[in-house]
C-alpha cells in the first residue's frame, strides 16, 4: 500500500506539487489525470525518489520511503518513463535483463524470467531478444519497457505516460493488452496519464489534479457523476456521453430497466454470448451496434439474475438514472 500525506514540491518559486494526501490500496491501480503542468509526473517520481519531496510523508508497505537509499527503494519499484527510457545501444533482452544484473541474479534465471515476460507481451525471446530499439514499433517499445519494468517481479509499478506517443490505434490495443496481463493483476499502480478515456479504462481510482492540487479523488463513476465542483465538471464535458456510458455498468441499471422489453418475444436473443453485469454500458452498446433487433444477455452475478438488454432499453434506462441522479 501507498500512502502519500500532505506531500509537496517546490521548484524555486513554482509550487509543483501543493499539499496533496493520497492512499493507494494494495493491488488497485490510481491514476494521475489532469492537463499539462498541473503536478502529476513530480508527483509520480517523489514515489521512487527519483524527485525528493519539499515537506509531507510517504509509505509504501509501511515504510518510510525517506528512510530507505533511493537506489535500494527502487529496485522495488518498477518504472515506466514517459518516453519509454530504453537504452538505444542494448538489445531487447539486455534492457530487459538491467535490474537483473544489478541485483546479480544468474543468467540462466533473468533469461527464464525475460523469456517468460516477453511471451506474455507477444514479444517471444527468440524472434525479438537480439533486436534493437530502434527496428521496433513504438508499441513494441512500450512493452519491451513494460517486461523491463516488471522483470524482478516489483510489488509496485510507477507508469509516467505510458502509452502516450503511441498513435490512437495502437495506444487502445497495447492498453487492452495490459489491462490482460497476469503480471499485472496483483500489482499497486500508479499511473500518469492525460488522457480521461485511459483513466477510466485503467483506474480503480482516479486523482483528478488542477494547479498541483487534487482536485477530486474518486472512481470513475464519482467524477463523472458526482463531481465536487465546475471544473470537474467542465473537465469532462466534451466527452460526456461516452465517459458516463463507460462509467456506469449494467448492474447500475440493473432494477430501472423496463421488464416489458425484457420479454418481447420479436427480439433475437441467441445471437451474443452472456456477457457479465459489470460490462460498461459503452462496451454492451459497442456489441449490440450492428444489430437491428437483438438483445444482449446479461447475467448478474450478485443475483444469479439474467436480463436481456436491447439498445433501446438501455438507452431508457440510462436516461432514467440521470433524471434521478
Ligand atoms: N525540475 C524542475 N524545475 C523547475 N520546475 C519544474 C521542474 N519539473 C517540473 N517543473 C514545473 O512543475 C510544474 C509541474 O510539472 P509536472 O511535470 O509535474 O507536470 P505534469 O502534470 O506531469 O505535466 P505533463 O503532463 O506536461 O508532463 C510545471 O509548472 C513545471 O514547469
Amino acid at each position: 500500500m501507498i500512502t502519500a500525506e500532505h506531500i509537496s514540491k517546490i521548484f524555486n518559486d513554482i509550487k509543483a506539487v501543493d499539499n496533496i494526501s493520497f492512499e493507494v490500496k494494495e493491488g488497485e491501480t490510481m491514476v494521475l489525470l489532469g492537463t499539462s503542468g498541473c503536478g502529476k509526473t513530480t508527483t509520480l517520481k517523489m514515489l521512487n525518489r527519483l524527485i525528493d519531496a519539499s515537506s509531507g510523508f510517504i509509505s509504501i508497505d509501511g515504510k518510510n520511503i525517506f528512510d530507505q537509499q533511493p537506489e535500494i527503494l527502487r529496485r522495488t519499484i518498477g518504472y515506466v518513463s514517459q518516453s519509454n527510457g530504453l537504452f538505444p545501444h542494448y538489445s531487447v533482452e539486455e534492457n530487459v535483463s538491467v535490474v537483473p544484473r544489478l541485483l546479480k541474479w544468474e543468467k540462466s534465471k533473468t533469461q527464464r524470467r525475460a523469456q517468460e515476460l516477453l511471451e506474455q507481451l507477444k514479444l517471444p525471446l527468440s524472434e525479438f531478444g537480439h533486436k534493437y530499439p530502434d527496428e521496433l514499433s513504438g508499441g513494441q517499445q512500450q512493452r519491451v519497457a513494460i517486461a523491463r519494468a516488471l522483470i524482478s517481479n516489483p510489488p509496485v509499478l510507477l507508469m509516467d505516460e505510458p502509452f502516450g506517443a503511441l498513435d490512437p490505434i495502437t495506444r487502445a490495443g497495447v492498453r487492452k493488452e495490459f489491462l490482460e496481463l497476469p503480471e499485472l493483476k496483483q500489482k499497486t499502480i500508479v499511473l500518469v496519464t492525460h488522457d480521461v478515456q485511459e483513466a477510466f479504462e485503467l483506474g480503480d481510482h482516479i486523482c483528478l489534479m488542477d494547479k498541483g492540487k487534487i482536485v477530486q479523488a474518486g472512481t470513475a463513476k464519482d467524477l463523472i457523476l458526482k463531481p465536487a465542483n465546475t471544473f470537474v465538471r467542465t473537465f469532462f464535458d466534451h466527452q460526456r456521453l461516452f465517459l458516463e456510458l463507460s462509467a456506469l455498468a449494467f448492474q447500475d441499471i440493473w432494477e430501472i430497466v423496463n421488464p416489458d422489453l425484457d420479454v418481447e418475444n420479436d427480439i433475437n436473443k441467441a445471437s451474443h454470448t452472456e456477457i457479465n453485469a459489470e460490462t460498461s454500458l459503452w462496451a454492451g452498446m459497442e456489441m449490440l451496434s450492428d444489430a437491428g433487433n437483438d438483445a444482449l444477455p446479461v447475467r448478474n452475478d450478485a443475483t444469479g439474475t439474467l436480463k436481456f438488454f436491447t439498445t433501446s432499453s438501455i438507452q431508457k434506462a440510462y436516461r432514467t438514472l440521470k433524471r434521478h441522479n
